[in-house]
């Protein structure tokens, strides 16, 4: 009993001391200026003390790298919900000029919008409080509204579906037609044709992220005088045609050969002008002859789709023959399309000296019009409310007397349709790639074509492919091919 006694005595003098002693380090520790001897703290609590310091500094880096982050985020207006908070915060002031720096409050939105703005409570109740005369957010938000700068970028309207005081912004989702890549058949397809492919895809798909309703079209030349001569050289060099499909992978050759003949040989041009007449009559034989060229030419131009990834509607300038026909007898009939002294059917177009030349003095159809007739199909028949075309700039004469053919003639009403072009830039585009030239310069289309390094279309054999960009030496940008990168690339292809 008495060595119990003895033993607890003993503990709770150690327990004493110990606890004198933590009373001090709680002592030191709560007098943040006592800066701690060494050893007059336990060697844990000096870890702990270093530890917290550490992760001060680290925190208070972190905040300051928010802030800027924040600040730049701002200032390059990344964010749309930033940009429309400063959109909505002068609205709002410039509607209650009486309030001091009122609350702004911008949320995507779940019902009919993208984006809301949630202050008009808020605001109606500030302004109840503090004297001025009563009002009920939605005249808040009407208000609001109604100092909302006018742009394309959102449509603006006071809320009357959801709950009282809401201001919303959607983005209404459009019927777009976009017309790109679009190469011609029995040509190749030419860098033109790919960079309208990779742009008019990258446009789709941002329109359709956003959430408009997007047809992508390909405008294929496939109905123009060139195929009477295709057919009439097919029916010479392979009579039998129709029972054996003919073994022309090199279409483009093809081509050549039978435009030797049509510009050498008077007997061969007119039989080539009468195929065109049975074609676009749809006489079997030749409408039959077409479809196998056209289809060599669709395989050729599909392995750059599949590559790619894009998914476009085939619809060529044939598509439109019937409607052309319609088209015609209508401007005729209204006096609108008249003969000029060439025998030609022109229509002159307001602000455009040069007529737009619909029906040639063979009587065949021309470029201007089936785009004429393809615009009304956009328009009408589609119920596209946004007609984008995304094609070289060498043909906006061409698309822009179009348009305003189309505005002319009432099919677009300035209200409810958008109509436009992305231009391409066709000689600043040539002078950096030297390859269109090429392919001009030597009466042919290289099947390779290189845009930027990392983006390569190969046909071509690799070794061909090498010589054609040590010969030009250049780089996409316009700079001269490096060692390593040219033959990166060159393996990559
Ligand atoms: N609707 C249009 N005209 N689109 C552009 C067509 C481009 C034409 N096929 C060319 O290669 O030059």
């Amino acid at each position: 009993m008495a060595d119990d006694i003895k033993q607890y005595l003993f503990r709770v003098d150690q327990a004493e001391k110990e606890i004198d002693q933590l009373k001090a380090e709680i002592k030191v520790l709560q007098d943040s200026s006592n800066v701690p001897d060494v050893g007059s703290v336990s060697s844990a609590v000096e870890k702990l003390q270093t530890e917290n310091a550490k992760l001060t500094y680290q925190l208070n880096h972190l905040k300051r790298f928010l802030q800027e982050e924040h600040l730049r985020e701002r200032s390059c207006s990344v964010s749309v919900q930033c940009m429309l908070e400063d959109v909505f915060r002068m609205a709002i002031m410039s509607a209650f000029p009486e309030l001091e720096s009122p609350a702004v409050m911008v949320t995507p939105s779940s019902k009919m919008a993208d984006y809301q703005c949630n202050s008009a409570m808020s605001l109606a109740q500030l302004i109840g409080n503090s004297g001025g005369k009563k009002i009920n957010p939605r005249e808040v938000a009407q208000a609001i509204v109604d100092k909302l700068p006018e742009t394309d970028f959102y449509e603006k309207r006071a809320s009357h579906y959801t709950s009282p005081g809401y201001t919303s912004t959607p983005v209404l989702p459009k019927r777009v037609v976009i017309d790109f890549s679009s190469p011609n058949i029995a040509k190749e397809m030419h860098v033109g044709h790919l960079r309208s492919t990779i742009i008019g895809e990258s446009i789709s798909r941002l329109l359709e992220w956003v959430g408009h309703d997007v047809l992508r079209i390909n405008h294929l030349g496939d109905w123009g005088t060139q195929f009477g001569m295709l057919i009439a050289h097919l029916q010479d060099k392979f009579p039998n045609f129709l029972k054996e499909t003919p073994p022309i992978s090199d279409l483009q050759a093809f081509y050549k050969e039978s435009k030797k003949r049509f510009d050498e040989d008077e007997e061969f041009k007119k039989r080539a002008y009468e195929c065109v007449v049975k074609l676009q009559s749809y006489e079997p034989v030749h409408y039959k002859a077409w479809q196998m060229i056209y289809q060599i030419s669709m395989n050729e131009f599909q392995k750059v789709y599949d590559r790619l990834q894009v998914h476009l509607v085939d619809r060529g300038e044939s598509f439109y023959q019937e409607r052309m026909k319609v088209l015609m007898k209508e401007l005729i009939d209204k006096g609108i399309a008249e003969k000029d002294e060439e025998g030609r059917i022109v229509m002159f177009v307001p602000g455009y000296q040069v007529p737009l030349i619909l029906v040639k003095s063979d009587g065949g159809y021309t470029y201007d019009t089936s785009d004429l007739a393809c615009i009304r199909q956009r328009l009408q028949e589609e119920k596209g409310e946004w007609l984008i075309y995304v094609v070289d700039s060498g043909q906006s004469t061409h698309l822009n007397t179009i348009y305003e053919a189309a505005r002319h003639l009432g099919w677009i009403d300035p209200a409810k349709h958008r109509v436009e072009a992305c231009w391409l830039r066709s000689c600043a585009w040539r002078r950096q790639l030297g390859l269109v030239h090429l392919s001009t310069v030597r009466g042919q289309c290289l099947k390779f074509i290189m845009v930027h390094p990392p983006l390569s279309l190969t046909a071509q054999s690799g070794s061909r492919s090498r010589d054609v960009m040590f010969s030009f030496g250049r780089c996409w940008d316009g700079g001269m091919w490096k060692g390593g990168v040219l033959v990166k690339t060159w393996g990559a292809m």
